[in-house]
């Protein structure tokens, strides 16, 4: 689905990892893992179109860039903007319907649907403002849901959220991929990462590695022996 052919990421001319090669498949899951700073959200800002590569290859498969749902870091949301869940999760149709059309009733049967999906339903009406962490998570969520596009890029969509939530949302992931998506998201919990994502890409300042998670991952770094499970802890970090 995405060619990367020698891509350098980086910031105003800067690279910030070596040049990135290799290929996210159609319909495959993959997990972006590495040290803090080593890349992995300009990465994604890459491949979303919000960053120019400084140099190398991006290949879409198709003639034309797919649409592209992109959760960003929770950091980087503006959360006090007068709008409701119900609202926020109805922006996820703008894409295919435009700003001003109005909502028709298979649209907003995907949106209730979605919201429910994400047990945001009694809370429907309320302003964003007033939504916990986790209950913002769960409705950035729903917006994927009802947004329903073909490449899905994901921000550490797990952090600073609760168990019950970070489970619920890692089953939504789930299904997002069982539908035939092709997702990326950016984690720093490696058991997740084992658990779930069959594929891997790792960056590092001085290494790159992305394959199969078994074998990107060696097993000496979720071992809960070692205290590194769940932890950001990879080759690089200080
Ligand atoms: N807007 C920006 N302008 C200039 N440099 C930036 C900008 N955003 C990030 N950087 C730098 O680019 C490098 C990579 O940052 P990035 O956020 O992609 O790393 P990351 O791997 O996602 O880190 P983390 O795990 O902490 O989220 C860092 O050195 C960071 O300081």
């Amino acid at each position: 689905m995405i060619t990367l052919n020698n891509v350098v990421i980086g910031h105003q001319g800067k690279p910030v990892v070596s040049p990135v090669s290799g290929r996210f498949e159609p319909h495959s899951l993959t997990a972006i893992i590495g040290a803090n700073g080593t890349g992995k959200s300009t990465l994604l800002k890459t491949i979303a179109g919000l960053l120019p590569p400084l140099a190398g290859e991006l290949m879409f498969a198709e003639r034309a860039k797919p649409h592209i749902g992109y959760l960003p870091q929770q950091a980087e949301i503006d959360r006090q903007f007068p709008v409701n869940v119900l609202d926020v999760a109805a922006m996820g149709c703008w894409p295919k319907i435009g700003f001003l059309r109005s909502i028709n009733r298979i649209a907003r049967q995907r949106i209730h649907q979605a919201i429910e999906r994400v047990g945001l339903t009694s809370i429907q009406r309320q302003p964003i403002e007033a939504l916990s962490g986790g209950q913002f998570q769960r409705l950035m969520f729903a917006r994927l849901l009802v947004q329903d596009a073909p490449l899905m890029l994901l921000d550490e969509p797990f952090t600073g959220i609760d168990g019950e939530t970070c489970s619920l949302l890692m089953d939504v992931i789930k299904q997002l991929h069982a539908e035939g998506r092709t997702l990326i998201v950016v984690l720093h919990n490696l058991e997740l990462v084992q658990q779930h994502f069959p594929h891997t890409l790792c960056l590092g300042s001085s290494d790159i590695r992305w394959g199969d998670t078994r074998e990107v991952i060696p097993r000496a770094w979720v071992d809960p022996a070692m205290s590194l499970a769940g932890s950001p802890m990879l080759p690089g970090a200080s």
